[in-house]
């Protein structure tokens, strides 16, 4: 049998960051050598001999975490949020120094949420109006969340392909916010609501016909499969890879 894979994790108290220890844990091909959280001594891992980073902390702080895997040469996964188009050419450029090294970005785990985003950029370029709402638990910090601002830029990339006009919208006044953020020219409208964990709704409309796309994150667990998936495949993936698409075929 083969040496398991040397896992740390970075943000190990956190909601997420527990949930990745104990499926770490419980993973026989993973052994859990390092749990970092803030104030915790960051080369603990590096010590412990981490071959793989997993990072989920904050977006405040996460390219630091990134940079320091790139640096300790360590693969990294990470699902914090927050990474723009410049981040992550950003770590395009830390990893053409480090070929040899994977990263891999992900908004959202949830096979489900990965498949709704793609159900969406399917569908947008058939509708003239598309919007975006998420539904998270109340503790958390970004608005609006990395899933609804990934979703609705493939719905614009995919929009724009097609040629099609802003979506109609004749709003000429309105409090501040009422019509949500303007992500691409995609609106996106956050929810924070005691009793959520993660939720998103895409909203397709045309002349007589509505199309709905939903996913539920029920629980954190649901975001584990995709986690350990992908802890499994980052080191035979050198580079960045943005999304779980393609360590399912999609
Ligand atoms: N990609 C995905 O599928 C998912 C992504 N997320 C994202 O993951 C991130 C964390 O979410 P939660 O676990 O809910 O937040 P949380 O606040 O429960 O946990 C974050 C943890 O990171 C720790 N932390 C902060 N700075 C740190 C540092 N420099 N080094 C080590 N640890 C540090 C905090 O003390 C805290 O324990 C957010 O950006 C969230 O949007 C959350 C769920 C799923
Ligand atoms: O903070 C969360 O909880 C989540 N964050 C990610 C995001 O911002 O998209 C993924 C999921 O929505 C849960």
């Amino acid at each position: 049998m083969s040496e398991p894979i040397r896992v740390g994790v970075l943000g190990a108290r956190g909601r997420m960051g527990a949930q990745v220890c104990k499926a770490v844990d419980a993973a026989g091909d993973l052994e859990l050598v390092a749990m970092v959280d803030a104030g915790d001594w960051l080369f603990s891992v590096a010590d412990a001999g981490a071959q793989v980073l997993v990072d989920f902390t904050h977006p405040d702080v996460v390219m630091d975490n990134v940079r320091f895997a790139v640096d300790q040469g360590m693969h990294a996964v990470v699902g914090t949020t927050g990474f723009t188009p410049d981040r992550l050419d950003t770590v395009r450029t830390w990893l053409a120094d480090a070929p040899q090294l994977g990263v891999l970005i992900a908004p959202n785990f949830g096979i489900g949420a990965v498949l709704s985003m793609r159900f969406a950029q399917m569908a947008a370029r058939f509708y003239e109006s598309a919007e975006v709402i998420e539904l998270h638990h109340p503790g958390k910090v970004d608005a609006p969340s990395g899933t609804a601002v990934h979703t609705a830029q493939l719905i614009a990339a995919a929009r724009a392909e097609a040629g099609l006009a802003p979506p109609p919208d004749a709003t000429s006044q309105s409090l501040d916010g009422a019509r949500g953020a303007d992500v691409d020219g995609v609106r996106v409208h956050a929810v924070r609501l005691a009793g959520m964990v993660a939720h998103q709704e895409i909203l397709l409309g045309t002349e007589g016909e509505t199309l709905s796309i939903r996913h539920d994150s029920l629980n954190r667990s649901s975001f584990m499969p995709g986690v350990l998936l992908a802890v499994r495949a980052i080191r035979s993936r050198p580079g960045l890879t943005v999304g779980l698409d393609p360590l399912l075929d999609l």
